[in-house]
């Protein structure tokens, strides 16, 4: 299996990209509306901004989990003993962020809500009728007026020998929201596992988009868009001393949508965040 990019003006692209979600649980996209050299300035502006002490000034909000987490308190990955080796920063409109970061960020949240809203309605358009009649909503409104869409701006630093053993940059997990758009990280290291359990490398050609399937989505199909595991490996070699910046944009429906007959958005996600260690049960 190879993750083909798929071009987003193309006419088929719907069927397309729907098609990849549904086998793979991942698509990726080019000639999408979103602006390489936005991504790249944010990527330098977080640079800064992790490079510098001021970070603990915006440490997170336990509840409303905005703000920044270092590497002391990143999550660790559900079925893992050892926290990832990463720091990261959790932009919501309504939370704390850096007067320097913000403007850009929030740009960019703006645009990339905008497609993932667009291409969750692709997902609707293309799903077979017996799997959108369990849906309790259309899923664009599902979204409608969210205030839980989540942009995670992620480092991963250098490694330095004294990592603990085991430890991986982003152990191997699912996401919890209803769909991720992620830009093509500035260095490799994003692997999906593939249906027979090998593990593929991610396309990371700078300028496409990476979009996967969260388990929320899984639950509102019935499991018919699958969730699939994906992890970010450590680099080897010269490339140790490379730092990683990522961007993933966490699209999540307002609380109180149903998802199924177990769950609502709130109660799934509550379960999700005590099992990750950053909230207490
Ligand atoms: O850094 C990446 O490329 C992926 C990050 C990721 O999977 C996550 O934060 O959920
Ligand atoms: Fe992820």
């Amino acid at each position: 299996m190879q993750l083909q990019a798929i071009d987003y003006n193309s006419p088929t692209a719907q069927e397309d990209f729907v098609k990849s979600l549904r086998e793979t649980g991942f698509g990726v996209l080019k000639n999408h509306p979103i602006k390489k050299e936005l991504v790249s300035a944010i990527y330098q502006d977080w640079q800064e901004f992790f490079a510098d002490d001021s970070k603990y000034d915006y440490r997170y909000n336990v509840g409303p989990q905005d703000g920044y987490f270092s590497p002391k308190v990143a999550e660790t990955a559900k079925g893992h003993t050892k926290r990832d080796i990463k720091e990261y920063f959790h932009y919501y409109p309504w939370g704390q962020c850096p007067e320097k970061q913000k403007p850009l960020l929030e740009q960019y949240y703006g645009e990339a809500s905008a497609l993932a809203k667009e291409l969750l309605a692709w997902v609707e358009k293309h799903s077979p009728a017996d799997v959108a009649k369990h849906y309790s909503q259309s899923l664009s409104s599902m979204v409608d007026g969210s205030q839980q869409t989540l942009l995670r701006v992620l480092h991963y630093p250098p490694l330095k020998g004294d990592e603990e053993l085991g430890a991986i940059r982003a152990g191997a997990h699912e996401d919890i929201n209803l769909l991720t758009i992620l830009p093509s990280a500035n260095e490799p290291g994003l692997q999906v596992k593939s249906k027979d359990g090998t593990w593929m490398d991610v396309p990371c050609d700078f300028g496409t988009l990476i979009i996967n399937i969260g388990d929320m989505l899984q639950e509102a199909s019935g499991g018919y868009f699958p969730s699939t595991s994906h992890r970010v490996i450590n680099p080897e070699g010269a490339d140790k001393t490379k730092s990683r910046i990522s961007l993933p944009l966490f699209l999540h429906p307002k609380p109180e949508v149903v998802l199924s007959e177990r769950h609502t958005a709130k109660s799934y996600l509550h379960e999700r965040l005590v099992e990750l260690g950053v909230l207490p049960a």
